[in-house]
């Protein structure tokens, strides 16, 4: 296994759920960084849907020094770069393409690509790819299409992304092929807009106690 893919297993097995975070204001990276670091889920997915991510990146990066930050809704080969550059201490896309798998190659920090289908799967399977993102989960097909890929395809290990909540967070732990969950659960909107960090350490608290 590749330095890369034992330093993103490494991530991914290192805390049941993976925060997908969306910044709408450069002033809450930091608190809510801390909040989830404070909660037990130091890894956590920036994602580049809004203006400020990169500078999210960077900032929680520097100030942080506890968070592990990803960079997520990476579409092209520059935002690989700007994430890296920013700090990115891996990358995740929802999906995969040959402009990605070609920026992927050339740099140390390690990709979680997306597939949604057993051919995509397949796809980053012949590209070395073993840690997939499995999106959009739940409107895919959720926990009984990947728990169907378990065997056809033994070696690969997901994380689910996209509709995984609470009320389906089980199912998908429970799977063998399942390393970890993305949600944006733990870190609602109207937490966030409201500053209540002390309610954002607790939903971390609590995706951290849910067992694998
Ligand atoms: O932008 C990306 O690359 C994503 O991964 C999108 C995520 O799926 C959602 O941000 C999380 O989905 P929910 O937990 O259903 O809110």
């Amino acid at each position: 296994m590749q330095r890369k893919d034992e330093a993103l297993l490494a991530i991914l097995e290192g805390q049941p759920v993976m925060p997908v975070l969306k910044i709408d204001r450069l002033a809450d990276a930091v608190p809510l960084a801390q909040a989830l670091v404070r909660g037990g889920l130091p890894a956590i997915e920036i994602t580049l849907r809004t203006p400020d991510a990169i500078d999210a990146i960077r900032l929680v990066s520097e100030e942080v020094p506890d968070a592990i930050v990803g960079a997520g809704t990476i579409l092209t080969a520059r935002d690989f770069s700007q994430a890296v550059s920013a700090g990115a201490r891996f990358i995740v896309s929802p999906g995969i393409t040959q402009e990605l798998l070609d920026a992927a190659s050339m740099s140390e920090v390690p990709f979680l690509p997306g597939a949604a289908t057993p051919s995509e799967v397949m796809a980053a399977r012949e590209e070395g790819y073993r840690l997939l993102k499995f999106f959009p989960a739940e409107q895919a097909g959720g926990a009984p299409f990947l728990k169907a890929l378990a065997s056809p395809l033994a070696t690969i290990r997901f994380c689910p992304t996209g509709g995984v909540s609470p009320k389906n967070v089980g199912d998908y732990l429970s799977l063998p092929n399942v390393i970890c969950v993305g949600g944006s659960w733990v870190a609602p909107d109207k937490e966030i807009a409201a500053g209540n960090w002390a309610a954002i350490e607790e939903l971390a608290r609590q995706a951290r106690a849910l067992k694998g």
